[in-house]
C-alpha cells in the first residue's frame, strides 16, 4: 500500500434510525475509506444525514446494512475502551465545565489511557504538553473554560481530542460560531494536524470556501445517492461540486471559487482585469437597473481605479462603484 494507511473503511453502507425491520433509511450504498494524513470534508445540504453517518462511524447506532471497519477490523467487535483510544470526537454542544481549566479539559484527552484511579503519567503530561503546544493554547492553559471565546474554546477541545492520541479525529461543523479569522486558523490547525502528526481527520462543514482552502478530500452527501469523493479541485473542474447546489438560482463560479446567485443580466461589453470585471458582474447583477440595457461598453483601470461608461455615444467616468450606482439609479 501507498505511504497512506487506510484507518476506516465501509463498502455498500445503509445508514439510518429504527431496527433492521422497521428502519428509516437515510441514506444506502455509502462506501469511503479514510486514511492517515488527509483531511476529509464532508459536505451536504441541511438534513441529509451527515450527523447519522458520524453517529454510525461512532458506532452510536448500528448500520442497517454494511460493517464499517476499523484497522481492517468489524466496529461492531471494537470494545469502547479500544474504540475511544483510536477515535477522538469534537462534536457541535457546548462543553458545559466552566470550571475547569484549559489544561484540565486537555488532560480528559487521556481518560482512556489512564488507570482506574485516572492518575496522570510524565508520559501523559508530555502528550498533554504537546497537544498543549501543537495548537497555539499555551497562553490560556490557566484560564477556566467559562472564560474563553468561541475560537479559544474550540481550539481547546481540538487539544482534548488530539491528547486522546487515537488515529481518527472526527469533528461536527468545528468551524460553526467562528469569526472569519478563527474558521480559517482552525480549519488550517486541522490540516496541520492531519499532515504533521499524520492523523486521518474527518469534519462534517458548511463552509464551502474554507474547505476547498483546506481539504484534501471532499465527500458529497446528496439525498438518495451514493457519496461522491475525490479532491476539491477534481470536483469543480469536473462540475460535481454543483451537486451541493440543486437549485437553479445558485451556481458555482469555477474561475473565482464562490458560489454566485444566477442572474439574467445581459452584460455589456467590458474591459478590464479578471478581478474587476469579476466585481463589476456581481455589481451590475444586485443592481438590477434596466439603465445597464442601454450600455455598450464599460471599461474599468485599476490604478487610479475608474469606471469608463459608453452609452448612446457619451462618455461618462466614476471613480467608485457608489458614483456608478448613483447614475444607475437617476
Ligand atoms: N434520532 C433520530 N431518529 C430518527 N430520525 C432522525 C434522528 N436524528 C435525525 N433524524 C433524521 O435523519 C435525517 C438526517 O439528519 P442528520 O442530523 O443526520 O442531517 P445532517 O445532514 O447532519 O443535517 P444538518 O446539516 O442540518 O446538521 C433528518 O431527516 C432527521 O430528521
Amino acid at each position: 500500500m501507498s505511504r497512506r494507511d487506510i484507518i476506516l473503511q465501509a463498502e455498500g453502507l445503509s445508514i439510518g434510525y429504527g431496527s433492521k425491520s422497521q428502519a428509516a433509511m437515510i441514506a444506502e450504498e455509502l462506501s469511503f475509506k479514510l486514511e492517515k494524513g488527509q483531511l476529509t470534508c464532508l459536505l451536504g445540504p441541511n438534513g441529509v444525514g451527515k450527523s447519522t453517518l458520524i453517529k454510525t462511524i461512532l458506532g452510536q447506532i448500528a448500520p442497517l446494512k454494511g460493517s464499517i471497519k476499523m484497522n481492517g477490523k468489524p466496529l461492531l467487535n471494537i470494545g469502547y475502551k479500544e474504540l475511544s483510544k483510536s477515535i477522538a470526537v469534537v462534536l457541535t454542544e457546548k462543553v458545559r465545565l466552566g470550571n475547569l481549566t484549559v489544561r484540565d479539559l486537555v488532560a480528559l484527552g487521556r481518560t482512556p489511557h489512564t488507570n482506574w484511579l485516572g492518575s496522570l503519567s510524565k508520559q501523559d503530561q508530555l502528550i498533554i504538553d504537546r497537544a498543549i503546544r501543537l495548537t497555539h493554547i499555551s497562553y490560556i492553559q490557566d484560564k477556566v473554560l467559562s472564560e474563553l471565546s468561541d475560537g479559544q474554546l474550540q481550539k481547546a477541545m481540538i487539544a482534548r481530542a488530539l491528547a486522546q492520541d487515537g488515529d481518527l479525529l472526527i469533528l461536527d461543523e468545528p468551524t460553526a460560531h467562528l469569526d472569519l479569522i478563527n474558521r480559517f486558523e482552525v480549519m488550517q490547525l486541522l490540516r496541520n494536524i492531519a499532515h504533521e502528526e499524520e492523523k486521518a481527520i474527518l469534519l462534517v462543514t458548511h463552509d464551502l470556501d474554507i474547505a476547498i482552502d483546506t481539504a484534501d478530500e471532499f465527500w458529497l452527501m446528496q439525498c438518495g445517492l451514493p457519496l461522491v469523493i475525490g479532491t476539491p479541485e477534481d470536483l469543480i473542474v469536473n462540475g460535481q461540486i454543483n451537486l451541493l447546489l440543486p437549485s437553479e438560482r445558485l451556481s458555482f463560479d469555477k474561475m473565482t471559487g464562490k458560489v454566485l446567485t444566477s442572474s439574467d443580466v445581459n452584460y455589456p461589453l467590458m474591459e478590464g482585469g479578471d478581478y474587476l470585471i469579476f466585481w463589476m458582474k456581481l455589481f451590475l447583477r444586485k443592481i438590477h437597473s434596466t439603465k445597464v440595457n442601454s450600455i455598450s461598453k464599460i471599461s474599468i483601470i485599476d490604478d487610479p481605479f475608474s469606471i469608463y461608461i459608453e452609452k448612446q455615444e457619451n462618455h461618462f467616468r466614476f471613480e467608485t462603484f457608489n458614483d456608478f450606482k448613483s447614475f444607475l439609479k437617476d
